[in-house]
């Protein structure tokens, strides 16, 4: 069987994201203070941090939402927001939108407008195939309107995978499922890392040592490490000088496995 696991052709470039000397305010907030980094190809980036942090920002910096005060950017060797081989889930998805639209129009509006053109049998057959992976076939009719959170966050994975991204930004995907389709979410992100890069937001430190194979902490500045690895130096950029085990450590039965030091 055909499976959208299996796509993804990389382009040329070495690195999927380069940021250098980043700068971004909202007004006289500043939220982003001179951050430069990479994120290599097929690396999978779990970006954590405290509230308020800046990471949702950063996502919509690199997907050109935003503009930088100052600094370059470079997504797949080109500007924010003219490359369309990108995925984007975004956070908090509480509303249906109040469109009278399918969760099937939405994962085929996701496929037209990275390929454009008309829609063919070939892309209806492709998105039918994402929602089975995504095990929402059965609500393929309903309306967004009449979705639960969670129901609405793997229709939005489906309209990012649908367009067969070379890399997917994800901003908080598990926020709003149950643990088993958390699971179910982060095994599908595992498969689709063989071929693209992936980069997740996350408050869940417990998928670090599972799935990620870079850490980048952020909190106004940015630090990354090529390793799947929270340092104390994260932690404490991430939750304060005095700083114990965030709950979601423990509670999901993987006390301290990713830190690297923990006293
Ligand atoms: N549209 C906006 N206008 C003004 N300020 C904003 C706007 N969006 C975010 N901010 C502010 O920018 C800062 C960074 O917000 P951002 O959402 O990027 O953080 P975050 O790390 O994603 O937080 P969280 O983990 O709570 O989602 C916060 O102080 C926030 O209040």
């Amino acid at each position: 069987m055909p499976s959208f696991l299996s796509g993804g052709i990389m382009s040329e470039t070495e690195n999927a994201v380069s940021v250098r000397n980043l700068n971004f305010s909202y007004g006289a907030t500043e939220v982003l203070r001179n951050i430069s980094f990479d994120i290599k190809k097929r690396e999978f980036l779990a970006v954590i941090g405290p509230n308020g942090g800046g990471k949702s920002t950063l996502l919509k910096l690199l997907l050109g939402i935003l503009k930088p005060d100052s600094g370059e950017i470079n997504i797949l060797g080109h500007k924010p927001g003219t490359v369309k081989k990108i995925g984007y889930v975004p956070q908090n998805v509480t509303s249906g939108g109040g469109f009278p639209v399918t969760v099937e129009d939405v994962a085929l509006m996701g496929r037209m407008l990275t390929r454009g053109g008309f829609t063919k049998q070939s892309d209806r057959d492709y998105v039918r195939m994402v929602l089975e992976q995504l095990q929402i076939t059965d609500i393929a009719k309903k309306r967004m309107d009449d979705l639960s959170g969670g129901q609405r966050q793997r229709v939005l994975m489906a309209r990012a995978l649908a367009g067969e991204p070379e890399l997917i930004f994800l901003d908080e995907p598990a926020s709003n499922v149950d643990m088993e389709g958390q699971t179910r979410i982060y095994d599908i992100l595992a498969k689709l890392n063989e071929k693209i890069t992936v980069v997740v937001v996350s408050h869940d430190l417990t998928i670090i040592p599972k799935f990620a194979t870079s850490v980048a902490c952020v909190s106004t500045t940015l630090h990354k490490h090529d390793e799947a690895e929270v340092t104390p130096d994260m932690m404490h950029m991430s939750y304060g000088a005095d700083a114990h085990c965030p709950v979601e450590l423990v509670a999901h039965g993987h006390p301290h496995r990713v830190l690297k030091e923990h006293k």
